[in-house]
């Protein structure tokens, strides 16, 4: 590098002051030949379209360096660290697999004890370092895997809370070069120290840090730093099909800001929890690349409060700006004063970016007025009723949920976050997936309802999920599969005939193409092709080719 040249950061190859990478802005090199070096060793695969930018409501976040269109994956990003969850059920400390068989029957590393998959799994370097710190402070855990308190000091640790220590552990282990950093991520620490939760935890990861592996040398304040790192940047990542389910932070993927009507989403490759980004909408030049760090079925007031209490930041986005929550007002509730006069009206907030501003009736010649803390305290009792529904659900339960709350004497509209929350727990956990309720023993009746409700919320996805979402998709795969089961039974029983069966088909397959199309992730994978097979072997069973 030209030594009048003030430096950006380390040469990505020798460490040595160097200047950023022009495509991406995110690498450095000392000269020519380590940026060719370093070229080709893959950075011309992870290279651009994007940019690290800085706005004074965002901070650091992605910036667009060239139009991007829908569907086209923009990086990919490997865990700078990554492994079980704060909370975890117990998983292999290597790869993640929850541990499904007895806790007798598990592999032990044989060096420091702790339950992996396989000695395959104890060869991957994923469990170095916690293994060397445990062998080093000459901690074995025994067979009953830390059910045990084996410390003074180590009495809050229950047996599973060990594993939140994993993380930290591994962050503060790392390599000077990637410790360094994740020092320059966001940390919010000061506002995360007001919270006693995290206190707890900081106390909790110390107590196993300094007691169990006798690291000392760590002080309180890194470790709460590092925890701090990982409550504002890391994602839980999960593989449903791996059966994996763990924790990662990436460099990149911690600087997307978020949005509530994104245009990326994130998906997750390999094994080791690589990740991928996708445009779920087109992104123009100069654009911020943005995710959702919550889901989008949430009105504006559960948004704001989670993003105000978890990630420290007022979103002040157009959705949430919006009164109507995009059209679809999925917090207003009926007012009370009209509902008496047989009139469906709903409240608005007079500032949706407020939480304390009052809620009043959208007819202009109602004056009906509610203050927030009434508001609240109604959503409060919404959330209450359905979460024990949702702790055994029951298609009658919800049926009664839905008919009580949109009649006469409800206080809910056909879009709100509660109907639209619990006609997602139909289609995907109940009609056609659980016993009783199974495609092919679903009544015609049910049948029929379930394509209403896969057509009702992908109308809502058109707004909330539009573009290459994933919601879209699983839904269009839904409705796919209902239509041909369906179809099935018509032309079996007569109804229909064979040209209309075919009409049929080909309108499921239209609807299967679609999602193909959206779930281009190597993760879906074997899911889409058992999909793709199911379709192709009920037309046969049709007696039609697809
Ligand atoms: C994962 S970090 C994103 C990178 C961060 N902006 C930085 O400079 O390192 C998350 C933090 O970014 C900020 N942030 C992200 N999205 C935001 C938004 N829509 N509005 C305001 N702040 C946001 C918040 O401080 C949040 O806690």
């Amino acid at each position: 590098m030209d030594s009048q040249m003030s430096a950006d950061g380390p040469c990505a190859v020798c460490n040595a002051p160097g200047r950023a990478c022009a495509g991406c802005l995110s690498v450095y090199y000392c000269g020519k030949e380590h940026q060719l070096a370093h070229w080709q060793s893959g950075h011309k695969h992870t290279c651009a379209p994007y940019k690290i930018s800085k706005d004074p409501i965002l901070g650091r976040y992605l910036e667009a360096t060239q139009d991007i269109k829908a569907g086209k994956f923009i990086m990919k990003s490997k865990p700078l660290v990554c492994g079980p969850q704060m909370s975890s059920e117990p998983v292999c400390l290597s790869c993640c697999r929850r541990l499904e068989n007895e806790p007798d029957d598990w592999y032990q590393c044989t060096v420091c004890g702790w339950p992996l998959c396989s000695p395959d799994c104890q060869k991957d370097e994923q469990h170095r370092p916690e293994c060397s710190a445990m062998s080093k402070a000459g901690f074995y855990m025994g067979r009953d895997c830390g059910k045990v308190t084996i410390l003074g000091g180590l009495e809050e640790l229950n047996q599973w809370s060990w594993y939140g220590s994993i993380v930290p552990i591994r962050a503060l282990l790392l390599p000077p070069k990637d410790y360094k950093k994740l020092m320059t991520l966001q940390t919010h620490i000061q506002e995360h120290r007001r919270n006693p939760e995290f206190n707890f935890k900081v106390r909790s990861v110390t107590n196993f840090i300094h007691n169990l592996l006798k690291l000392r040398d760590f002080k309180e304040e890194d470790i709460a730093t590092v925890l701090a790192i990982f409550d504002t940047n890391a994602f839980e990542v999960a593989r449903s099909d791996l059966n994996q389910a763990g924790r990662a932070l990436y460099y990149m993927g911690s600087m997307m800001a978020h949005a509530c009507n994104p245009n990326a989403r994130l998906c997750y490759v390999g094994e080791k929890f690589e990740m991928a980004l996708m445009a779920e909408q087109n992104i123009p030049k100069g654009g911020s690349i943005n995710i959702t760090y919550m889901d989008r079925l949430n009105g504006t007031l559960k948004r704001l409060t989670h993003l105000r209490t978890t990630k420290y930041f007022d979103c002040c986005c157009s959705r949430c700006n919006d009164p109507t929550d995009m059209g679809l007002y999925l917090d207003s509730v009926r007012c009370i004063t009209c509902r008496e006069k047989g009139k469906l009206n709903l409240l608005l907030s007079t500032s949706p970016l407020k939480l304390t501003a009052d809620w009043q009736c959208q007819d202009p010649q109602c004056q009906n007025k509610v203050s927030a803390s009434e508001m609240i305290r109604t959503h409060k009792e919404l959330r209450t009723a359905k979460q024990y529904l949702d702790e055994n659900p029951q298609l009658s339960k919800y049926k009664e949920f839905i008919n009580k709350q949109l009649g006469s004497e409800g206080l809910l509209h056909s879009t709100s976050t509660y109907i639209l929350q619990i006609k997602i727990s139909l289609i995907f956990d109940i009609l056609g997936h659980s016993p009783g309720y199974y495609l092919k023993e679903l009544e015609n009746s049910l049948l029929v309802y379930k394509v209403q409700l896969c057509q009702e919320m992908l109308d809502i996805a058109k707004i909330l999920h539009p573009g290459f979402s994933k919601t879209r998709a699983f839904l269009l795969m839904q409705l796919q599969e209902t239509l041909m089961e369906q179809t099935k039974r018509e032309l079996r029983d007569k109804l229909i005939t064979l040209k209309e069966a075919k009409e049929s088909t080909k309108t499921a397959k239209a609807f299967l193409d679609e999602a193909v199309s959206i779930l281009q992730e190597p993760a879906r994978k074997a899911d889409v092709e058992s999909k793709v097979r199911e379709f192709h072997n009920c037309c046969k069973r049709m007696g039609m080719n697809a």
